[in-house]
């Protein structure tokens, strides 16, 4: 594990970024060769609901840019009024165990990469986002959403419980109070709600709006050594990764959602 952290920071120096493009069928990947700024686009309509082929692209392509020298990347949405609907649903309803423990690992493995990426990453919120599409963009650095939808992690309305590592993505963006407050109640905030408890960092007219806060969040890094800056957010995410990845609790938690699934 250690020997991965810190090569990567290394090797992306050493990569060139130009003409970069690739498009798979749920996800967009560009890289604008002039700002060095990456877009992560998820397209999955109608909501962008995370199955693990999607999970799995989404991983794959914030993984790929790892190799690539990019100023950051931005996780958004083709969608005009969602970001992402969350976890889709079919996914938890009488699946297979094996299918099931596969979605359950992607949707834990996109959440550590993206967490843990070695470059800033803003999502930029186009549309609503619950649950699983918060999630998403609490593993970025930086939110910026766009005026009146909505965002929350709203597991105690539908019924169920937000695994550990949702609630420590929480934590780490917004105080434990108001963690405390949104996660028993389920509450799902308007985009300025959001911004008040600083669950979105910036808020915006429009994507357009949205996509131009989100890139000029990079330049904040314009005298920062790249490698200095991901160690350093290394030290304060790393523990979360720890306890989300490797804890006897975390798989107990896994078998019994699987087990709950399989029986539904
Ligand atoms: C099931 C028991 C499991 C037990 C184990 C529990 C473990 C718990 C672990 C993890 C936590 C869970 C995290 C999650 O992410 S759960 C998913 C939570 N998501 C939501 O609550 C969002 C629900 N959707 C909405 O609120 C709205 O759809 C919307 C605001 C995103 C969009 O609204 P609107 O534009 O009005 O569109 P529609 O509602 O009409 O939807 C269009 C279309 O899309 C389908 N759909 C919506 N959400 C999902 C989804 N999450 N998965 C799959 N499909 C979804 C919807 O049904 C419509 O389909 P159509 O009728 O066929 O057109």
């Amino acid at each position: 594990m250690a020997s991965k952290i810190f090569v990567r920071p290394i090797s992306i120096a050493f990569n060139a970024f130009r003409n970069y493009s690739s498009s798979s069928k749920l996800v967009d990947v560009s890289i604008n060769d002039k700002t060095g700024i990456a877009t992560v686009t998820m397209q999955r309509p109608p909501v962008n609901s995370l199955n693990y082929e999607l999970l799995i692209e989404l991983n794959g392509a914030f993984q790929d840019l790892g190799s690539k020298k990019i100023k950051g990347a931005i996780l958004t949405s083709s969608l005009k009024t969602i970001f992402s609907a969350g976890l889709d649903i079919l996914e938890m309803y009488k699946p297979k165990p094996e299918r099931a423990n596969a979605f359950w690992t992607s949707l834990q493995d996109t959440w550590i990469t993206i967490f843990n990426t070695p470059y800033p990453t803003v999502a930029a919120i186009n549309g609503h986002s619950p649950a699983g599409g918060c999630l998403l963009s609490l593993a970025c650095e930086y939110r910026v959403m766009v005026n009146n939808y909505t965002i929350g992690l709203n597991e105690t309305k539908l019924g169920i419980v937000a695994p550990f590592w949702f609630v420590a993505s929480m934590k780490n963006t917004i105080s434990n109070r108001e963690s405390e407050l949104a996660l028993t109640s389920g509450r799902l905030y308007k985009t300025d709600e959001a911004f008040k408890v600083g669950l979105v960092d910036e808020t915006a007219e429009n994507k357009e709006d949205a996509l131009a806060k989100a890139e000029k969040f990079f330049s904040r890094f314009d005298a920062v050594n790249p490698i200095a800056r991901f160690l350093t957010k290394q030290e304060l995410r790393g523990k979360i990764v720890k306890v989300g990845r490797k804890t006897f609790i975390y798989k107990i938690f896994r078998k019994f959602q699987i087990c709950m699934m399989t029986r539904i």
